[in-house]
């Protein structure tokens, strides 16, 4: 097997916005070739057009597929799956199939010059920010699409090189092969073959374990695409449904659970538009492969027993986040790891104990210099809670001071919060990241390295590392003092936030273990078993813009 290597160059380095949907075309971070980046259609090209230029700009797919009459696959599958991530998808219709959940009984293309003139109608006019092709049934399919695309250049390109579907059944020409490997290949950002189409792209080698597809990936990488992503969905006696990704550089192992269904129809359509659409809304490459597998896996879990029709292979749900979230909508605030430097979580026994409402507190703890609010209420009613959070959002907003709910997912749904904060027992993050969709901020607590590398992988944004220090606030809380501490911020990826017994006395000794993905430290008593909340969040934050001031 593969080593797993899990390098994130870019969570530490720079925080990414987590979702842009900017009113100006946003230019994606660090994952496009400056070829095109350069020649894209920039804000001065859209001033020239002072319809779209005056409007919102919504993120744009265009898809280049075939279209599937059972809806599971192809251009529908794409559509949905656009629709499902929150970004717009025009789309091009290379080829009518008769399919269904047995396979594929007939398939109609449509003539090159009608793709073409398609295309052209999409591309001149629409402002397409990524282009994902899906069945390109002939070579001359291949080198429309090439020269379209030297016409009208795009900010990324997804090439899934849809070869043969899962029934069996061929959905393009032998010769396509050539125009993938010569033509397509090396005007693409990522290509993301199967199985079959990987072991096909490089002549016939068997891909049968993890390795062999490291190697694959490896080697479709020299035809000239940046990134290459091997399914591993066809990987026979496996019981996680493992991906191979390749930048070139660095081969990362994206593990997630297989989910029990035969409702799989339609998974690799489905996978690269995700990646198209998060390319749309401006997220880097391999973040958005990862929020393409998280939303995978949810819909297949969703849709497990989805029963239509007497084939083998049904479809599933893509649109299920419309029934199981409606307040799932874009979030306001981006996340900033600098935003975790002075981080307050409540305690309403300790406010009441003081006799101020939660609202007072929270509003105290921003004047003081809270930077991050946490409503941690273990307690509360679920009307009392949502009320509570509703009311807090109102005192963080004007402030730009996100606020997270602690473990109750639906809490943070109901009010549509900046986030939610779990613990190891509570909603595993991978399925928070689901039902929040991928702007949300999905905090983390870990004790382990093993636990921090699955929040990572889970699509956290940070995780929360303690108790540094005993606390009287989680009674028998295992304390990993500031030796663990330093150990699983060395080890994680994601930016950390230490808690556990952190106040005034102590906060300088947790930050001067001088590491740089500590972003800051996460107290309870320390301000809210106090009189002078305010007074002492100044303090507290004084001590740590002290220690930053000598460490950075
Ligand atoms: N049962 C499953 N549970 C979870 N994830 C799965 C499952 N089956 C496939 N996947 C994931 O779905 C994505 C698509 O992979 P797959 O290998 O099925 O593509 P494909 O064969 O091109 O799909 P298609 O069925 O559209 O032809 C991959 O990320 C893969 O890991
Ligand atoms: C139209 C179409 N595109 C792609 C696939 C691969 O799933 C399919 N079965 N049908
Ligand atoms: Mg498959």
């Amino acid at each position: 097997m593969a080593s797993t290597l899990f390098f994130q160059p870019f969570v530490l380095s720079s925080p990414t916005p987590l979702v842009s949907f900017s009113p100006i075309r946003a230019i994606l971070p660090g994952c496009l070739s400056p070829r095109r980046r350069s020649v894209s259609l920039s804000t001065t090209a859209m001033a020239d057009k002072p319809t779209s230029a005056m409007g919102t700009k919504l993120p744009h797919v265009l898809t280049v597929a075939g279209s599937d009459s059972g809806g599971g696959a192809g251009i529908q599958a794409d559509i949905k799956a656009c629709g499902a991530m929150g970004v717009y998808c025009s789309s091009v219709i290379t080829a009518v199939t008769a399919q269904n959940t047995v396979g594929v009984q007939g398939v109609h293309p449509v003539p090159e010059k009608f793709i073409e003139k398609q295309l052209e109608s999409v591309l001149s006019d629409m402002d397409v920010d990524v282009v994902k092709t899906g069945m390109l049934p002939s070579l001359g399919v291949i080198k429309v699409l090439c020269e379209s695309l030297k016409r009208f250049p795009v900010k990324a390109l997804v090439v899934d090189p849809v070869m043969v579907s899962t029934s069996g059944d061929t959905l393009s020409a032998p010769s396509t092969l050539s125009g993938y490997r010569d033509e397509l290949f090396r005007m693409a950002d990522i290509v993301t073959p199967n199985l079959k189409e990987a072991s096909a792209l490089l002549g016939g080698m068997q891909l049968q374990a993890v390795s062999d597809m490291s190697l694959a990936a490896k080697s479709i990488h020299k035809f000239g695409p940046k990134n290459v992503l091997v399914k591993g969905g066809d990987l026979s006696g496996s019981t996680e449904a493992v991906d191979i990704f390749f930048d070139g550089e660095t081969l990362y192992e994206l593990r997630g659970s297989r989910v029990q269904t035969r409702n799989t129809h339609g998974t690799g359509c489905t996978l690269a538009s995700c990646i198209a659409a998060e390319l749309a809304k401006g997220h880097p490459m391999l973040q958005a492969v990862k929020a393409a597998k998280a939303f995978l896996e949810s819909a297949l879990h969703y849709s497990k027993d989805i029963a239509m029709g007497s084939g083998p292979q049904g479809p599933f749900d893509h649109l299920f986040r419309l029934k199981s979230s409606p307040y799932n909508v874009e979030p306001r605030l981006k996340f900033n790891p600098d935003d975790l430097f002075l981080y307050a979580v409540t305690d309403s026994g300790m406010n009441r104990k003081w006799g101020r409402p939660m609202t007072d507190a929270v509003e105290a703890a921003i004047k003081g210099g809270a930077t991050i609010i946490q409503l941690r209420e273990k307690e509360m009613k679920t009307q009392e809670f949502i009320q509570t959070a509703k009311a807090c959002m109102e005192v963080c907003q004007p402030h730009k001071i996100p606020l997270l709910i602690n473990d109750r997912v639906d809490v943070a749904l109901a009010c549509n919060a900046d986030g939610v904060h779990v613990g190891q027992s509570d909603m595993q993050a991978h399925t928070v990241r689901a039902l929040l969709g991928p702007g949300k901020i999905i905090g983390v607590s870990c004790k382990t390295v093993a636990q921090a590398e699955k929040a990572w992988m889970d699509g956290a944004d940070y995780i929360g590392c303690g108790g540094v220090f005993p606390t009287n606030t989680k009674k028998d809380n295992i304390t990993i003092g500031l030796e663990g501490l330093k150990e699983i911020c060395l080890a994680s990826k994601l930016p950390v936030v230490a808690i556990g017994g952190i106040g005034i006395g102590n906060a300088n000794l947790v930050m001067e273990i001088g590491m740089k993905n500590l972003k800051g430290v996460a107290v309870v008593s320390a301000l809210f078993d106090k009189e002078n909340v305010e007074g002492e969040a100044r303090k507290l934050r004084s001590v740590l813009e002290r220690v930053f001031c000598s460490v950075s």
